[in-house]
């Protein structure tokens, strides 16, 4: 298969129903429920096959998740200049304008409803957005809670003690960013938005408008597509997941295709390490001896600037 062509008929990426696991009327299921320990062996097993896999949540809180998209047009509609004002000190978290199609903003510890009111105060300082703040945060809370969850099935399935993912999900950074692509100068004709990668951070959960164009790179070198619906969010894993994993866990490789005239939204939860990701002991045996130095990850996120090429995970910290 050539570049740009790809696997529609065989290869679909695994598909697994949270429905039951996580909504809105109820707490997150428990996790000796049969739907639990069913969903985190799909999860565990896409992951290290995949790197990634289709979280289905409830339909009936679709209206909710998808509120957020009602303000992109407005957001992005704004001048370079205030864009531009979108800036953190950490890197990867601002405004990023990489081509002439694509761009995104970034809202750093978006479970912070003071986080999201600074970012929104940027583009509507009269605080005139009537939905913005509302439904950025009703947004982050439903995928901070689809990444808790799977973060916990992750560390259970491979038998690493609950204190320590506890104390993983404390140190973890969330960011909220928000994309667009834009088709229109394109005339129809497909073009890469996003070259081929994989995330350096731990977890990235991905929901879009009803324009396709993200594949993911499976084991046989085909891409697949994300077929979008409004309660799918696709979960990828990235470099950080690898390293904590030992190998085990694939890091994701994907791309953004346009072929549509349409604009392209997307809304990603990405997540970093605070401090440093080190292999579980439970993770290192005859089979898997130890490949990873301990990784801090702001290091590995600083070592990426000034660079036109990519510092790749094993460079950094493999053994
Ligand atoms: O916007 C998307 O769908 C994908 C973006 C992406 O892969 C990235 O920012 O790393
Ligand atoms: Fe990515």
């Amino acid at each position: 298969m050539g570049v740009t062509e790809r696997n529609t008929q065989e290869a679909k990426i695994p598909v697994v129903d949270f429905s039951k696991i996580i909504n809105h009327t109820s707490s997150t299921s428990s996790s000796s429920s049969s739907c639990w320990v069913e969903a985190r062996a799909q999860v565990c097993q896409a992951l290290e096959e995949y790197g990634c896999f289709v979280a289905t949540l409830s339909d009936a809180d679709a209206d909710e998740y998808n509120k957020i998209f009602g303000s992109l047009d407005e957001l992005f509609g704004f001048p370079k200049e205030i864009k531009l004002q979108n800036t953190y000190d950490k890197p990867f978290r601002g405004y990023h304008s990489p081509n002439d199609v694509h761009e995104g903003l970034g809202i750093d510890d978006p479970t912070n409803p003071q986080a999201i009111h600074n970012f929104a105060n940027l583009f509507w300082p009269n605080g005139n957005h009537p939905n913005f703040s509302e439904s950025a945060d009703g947004y982050a809370k439903v995928v901070v809670r689809l990444d808790e969850t799977v973060t916990r099935m992750i560390f259970e399935h491979y038998g690493v003690d609950n204190k320590w993912c506890e104390s993983h999900i404390g140190a973890t950074d969330y960011v909220l960013r928000l994309h667009k692509y834009d088709g229109a100068g394109a005339a129809g004709e497909e073009h890469m938005a996003l070259p081929e990668h994989t995330d350096m951070n731990l977890t990235t959960i991905i929901h879009q408008n009803h324009v396709n164009g993200l594949e993911v790179k499976i084991a046989n070198g085909d891409w697949v597509p994300f077929d979008v619906s409004p309660n799918s969010f696709i979960f990828m894993t990235g470099d950080g997941f690898q390293v904590w994993s030992n190998d085990r866990i694939k890091p994701c490789v994907h791309r953004v295709m346009m072929s549509d005239k349409e604009v392209r939204y997307s809304v990603l939860l990405s997540t970093f390490h605070s401090g440093t990701i080190s292999v579980p002991e439970e993770l290192i045996d005859d089979q898997h001896p130890l490949r990873y130095k301990p990784l801090n990850h702001l290091q590995y996120l600083a070592s990426q600037l000034g660079q036109n090429y990519r510092v790749c995970v094993n460079n950094f910290c493999g053994l």
